[in-house]
């Protein structure tokens, strides 16, 4: 049974790949791939035959087995038979012996006494061959036994015998199918073989007959090249003869080089120089281009006015409150920008001043107006720009501003900073600030260690008569960022030293005084201007008011240093022999930056509403004063001699006043010969610290 299993399991694998077979030899293929793959298929065909024949002798060893087991299976049957045969016999046998026992008994049993012993002896052997009987039945059974199991061993085997055929038959089906299959196969394999051949035949035919064009048109190929090569060989020795003449050429190459380079370096050297001179004059004209820029803007400077007053009115308020005491009291000309109406108590009053932005002007015009002052600080000017005005009225607004909108101090300095990396490649410059509090005419560092400190101002130990501040501390900044952590620092100094911050602001003068320092790497000229940035004190009159103690005390200091400086700026205005510097510490700390050729302009803060009229008028009162000692023509022109005088100082030994210009109301200080302090600024020798100069 298990060799029949594994019989079928081996035709069903043969089946499979003969089914492979199949599907290969119907698969399109071409070339000698097609040719491998039928001599693998030969080889697969040849192996499954063998298979087959394997299979077939085992089928017949098999049947051969099943034979053999067919005639056991017979003789056993007939053995049984003889056996059975024997054993009925035997019964026979011993039923009759039994039988005539009986009946020997039955007729002793009628004779006497001894014939009794007999019939006793008859019953003893009688039962012995009873026993004997029952023996021979039981020994009869187990053989009945024994042939009922046979002959169930006998049906099995005739069961298994039918399968057997049945598989046989089977398998003897599927041999015959497979060997079709494998003649149908080894058909097909033929064929293409065949059409293989004829391809393989058609194709070297094909390639013979292109092989013979191609060698057609090389043979008339070489044909015109051997004509060609006839022609070409004059040509040859021609070139052969010029290449001969190129090479003696080119052993004399190196010489005719060298004298070719010589004269190309001589040519180059003549260029350098004439470059080198045409630089020469482009940098003179440069430097004289610089100096011409400088005049021009301080001519554009100057013929604004050295001096000058600016109003600006600041937009109401929130703060202004509601009603007609916030209603607006000041108009404009919309024709004259120096103009501006008040309405005080009923009564019109106007005022001209050198320019008069409305509420409605921004941060950055306000600049732009200032814009030449601060650049002029570049070229080593003085510059004072002072806000004035009554508290409130936006001093702190035009000059800090708002960190969205910042004011004068932090533009100025973004200004200076991109100029001086404009001038970059010619300059070195160092920016440096301070920042200082006058309240109550005490003098504080803002940026100090200790901003309680009160500060002196005193004269230079150097014999220059130069003011400085000894302690004021000076940061170097270099960008927006320094700056601000400068105002910072400033700013937290104000705050942690007064309660009241607001009030207190209202009632000092702020200071930041920024100072540029510059030297020209060209000719190591050194050039030094400050400019001071000022937010000066409210202005009004709270003395007047009938305040008393503290109040009173610090509203005469701050009417005293205010009119001290009206004083001061109508002084040099007006170019007195004597101007008032030291009436208070704001002016005698910016002595320097409002003497000799220094720029100054005061910014006049106003408050448009009803209520502040009357701080209004005496604000602009006190701007008209300021600007009110008009200089006339001649008079600026003496100011242009002097600032041409100094740029001559510089750059060319003579200067000339030029002519119909008045010295008659020049100060000591202010006229070309008597500007020390300004000349030694600008030569100060390379590197020397010294003081910062106040
Ligand atoms: N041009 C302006 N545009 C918008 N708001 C302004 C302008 N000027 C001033 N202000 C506002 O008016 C208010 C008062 O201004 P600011 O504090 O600058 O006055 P001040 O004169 O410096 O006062 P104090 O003397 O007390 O320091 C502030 O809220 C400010 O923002």
């Amino acid at each position: 049974m298990v060799e029949n299993e594994r019989l079928r399991q081996e035709m069903r694998r043969c089946e499979a790949e003969l089914q492979e077979l199949r599907a290969k030899l119907a698969a399109p293929c071409a070339g000698c791939e097609h040719s491998q793959e039928s001599a693998q298929l030969r080889a697969r065909l040849a192996q499954l035959q063998l298979e087959v024949a394997e299979n077939k002798s085992m089928l017949s060893e098999l049947n051969l087995e099943v034979q053999q087991k067919t005639d056991r299976l017979a003789e056993v049957e007939l053995r049984l038979k003889d056996c059975l045969a024997e054993k009925a016999q035997e019964e026979e046998r011993l039923s009759r012996r039994l039988r005539d026992s009986h009946e020997t008994i039955a007729s002793l049993r009628a004779q006497s006494p001894p014939i009794k012993y007999v019939i006793k002896t008859v019953e003893v052997e009688s039962s012995k061959t009873k026993q004997a009987l029952n023996e021979s039945q039981t020994r009869n059974q187990h053989l009945q036994e024994q042939v009922a199991m046979q002959r169930q061993v006998l049906k099995e085997m005739e069961q298994q015998l039918q399968s057997s055929h049945q598989l046989t038959a089977q398998l003897r089906a599927q041999i015959a199918m497979y060997e079709a299959e494998l003649e149908r196969a080894h058909g097909q394999m033929l064929e293409e073989m065949q059409s293989l051949e004829e391809d393989k035949n058609r194709a070297i035919e094909e390639a013979f007959a292109r092989a013979q064009v191609e060698m057609k048109a090389v043979h008339e190929n070489l044909a015109g090249v051997r004509t060609n090569l006839l022609t070409l060989q004059p040509a040859l020795r021609t070139l052969t003869n010029d290449y001969n003449g190129l090479k003696r050429q080119v052993r004399g190459f190196p010489l005719l080089l060298q004298e070719a380079l010589k004269g190309v370096k001589a040519e180059i050297g003549q260029a350098i120089e004439e470059v080198n001179s045409n630089n020469q004059e482009l940098l003179r004209k440069y430097r004289r281009e610089l100096q011409l820029r400088k005049k021009c803007h301080n001519e554009l400077v100057r013929l604004k006015g050295n001096i000058r007053v600016i109003a600006r009115v600041r937009p109401v308020t929130k703060e202004d409150g509601d009603g007609p005491e916030a209603s607006n009291a000041v108009t404009f000309d919309p024709d004259d920008d120096s103009v501006i109406h008040l309405l005080h108590k009923g009564k019109p009053v106007s005022f001209e001043l050198d320019k008069v932005f409305s509420p409605r002007a921004s941060q950055q015009d306000v600049f732009q107006e200032v814009q030449a002052l601060i650049t002029s600080c570049i070229d080593g000017f003085n510059v004072c720009i002072f806000a004035y005005g009554q508290t409130g009225a936006g001093k702190t607004y035009t000059m800090e501003g708002t960190p969205e909108n910042p004011g004068i101090n932090q533009r100025a300095l973004q200004l200076l900073f991109s100029e001086v990396q404009e001038k970059a490649s010619d300059w070195e410059f160092t920016i440096t600030v301070s920042a200082a509090e006058i309240y109550n005419e005490a003098l504080r560092d803002l940026l100090g260690q200790e901003p309680q400190e009160k500060l002196e101002i005193r004269l230079c130990p150097d014999g220059s008569g130069q003011l400085y501040v000894p302690g004021l501390t000076e940061f170097r900044v270099q960008s927006v960022d320094d700056i601000n952590k400068v105002f910072e620092f400033g700013h937290t100094n104000r705050t942690t030293e007064f309660t009241n911050l607001n009030e207190h602001s209202s009632r000092s003068h702020a200071l930041l005084i920024v100072t540029v320092r510059g030297v020209d790497c060209s000719t190591g000229l050194r050039t030094t201007g400050k400019l001071n940035l000022v937010d000066l004190a409210g202005s009004e009159r709270v003395g007047k008011s009938g305040a008393e103690g503290s109040r009173l005390r610090e509203a005469q200091h701050i009417n005293k240093s205010l009119s001290a400086l009206g004083d001061v700026i109508a002084a040099l205005r007006s170019r007195q022999g004597h101007v008032p510097f030291r009436n208070s510490k704001l002016t005698y700390l910016l002595q320097d930056s409002l003497s000799g050729d220094s720029k100054t302009l005061m910014v006049v803060q106003v408050s448009p509403v009803e209520k502040n009229t009357s701080e209004t008028l005496y604000s602009l009162k006190f701007a008209e004063r300021v600007r009110s000692v008009e200089l006339g023509p001649g008079a600026r022109r003496a100011e242009l001699g002097s600032w041409s005088s100094q740029e001559h100082l510089e750059w060319e030994p003579a200067c000339q006043t030029p002519p119909g210009s008045t010295r008659a109301h020049s100060a000591p200080g202010s006229g070309p010969s008597s500007r020390p302090g300004s000349i030694r600024r600008r030569l100060q020798p390379s590197g020397k610290s010294r003081p910062l100069p106040v």
